[in-house]
């Protein structure tokens, strides 16, 4: 497990960070390993590594449920339609928002459940129209620190480019001071990408250093608008 503190929702939570390093993505597989099915998902695959995160998943004794998406990617190939090819049961799934094909839509406040956990979808748009934050919770009792899987709304002390078709620095900062910023202060983030070398921060550490979204409103728009 790659933490445990001792409640009874880290002890459930089997949790892997995985990096496809041409795009610099990370996958994140997700499982309820106190489940006898040990379902699990995975968030953000990459066609590139579809094979590698598959073998783990199979040496772990998982059921992969979900393959899901926090955005549709522009820099690289999504790998859930190649796992449904490998995998016929597994579910792909992404935001009404985003325009997308899937097997399953999720909106604001909607939960994805596997075994007792579940991810709670946050819309945090301005990257793209169709951004969501996917944030861990257990049926039973609230997992502390939770974790949220924030795409490229917010990127380790940056944030996703706001220069695509439905990008918007307005919407963008609205989302992450309101959905991801208001989170308690120990809430791990785990981003889709990083550039730099990190994997990890935390609500507090990103209201305090994020290079971007400290700054007002009108200041984070210049940054993006001139960058
Ligand atoms: N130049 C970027 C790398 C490629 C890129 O544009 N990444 C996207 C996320 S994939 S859609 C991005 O939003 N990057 C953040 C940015 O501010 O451009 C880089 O090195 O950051
Ligand atoms: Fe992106």
């Amino acid at each position: 497990m790659a933490y445990s503190t001792g409640s009874g929702a880290d002890r459930r939570l089997l949790f892997r960070q995985l990096f496809e390093k041409e795009s610099s993505t990370y996958t994140y597989l997700l499982a309820d390993v106190a489940d006898p099915n040990k379902p699990a998902v995975l968030i953000d695959p990459v066609d590139r590594t579809v094979d590698r995160d598959l073998n783990l998943i199979n040496e772990l004794g998982l059921k992969l449920v979900y393959a899901m998406n926090t955005h549709v990617h522009a820099d690289h190939v999504t790998g859930t339609g190649l796992i449904k090819t490998k995998l016929p049961g597994v579910k792909s799934v992404i935001s009404r928002a985003s325009g997308a094909k899937a097997d399953h839509f999720v909106d604001h406040g909607d939960k994805i459940h596997f075994g007792n956990l579940f991810l709670e979808v946050r819309a945090t748009p301005g990257h793209t129209a169709g951004c969501v934050t996917y944030i861990t919770g257990d049926a039973d009792s609230q997992p502390s620190p939770r974790m949220a899987f924030t795409g490229d709304a917010l990127i380790i002390r940056a944030c996703g480019r706001t220069d695509f078709q439905g990008g918007s620095a307005d919407l963008l900062y609205q989302s992450v001071h309101s959905q991801i910023f208001t989170l308690p202060k120990d809430t791990l983030l785990y981003p889709a990408h990083d550039y730099k070398g990190f994997t990890v921060s935390t609500v507090e550490e990103e209201v305090a250093y994020n290079a971007r979204l400290t700054k007002d409103k009108e200041t984070f728009k210049t940054i993006m608008d001139t960058k």
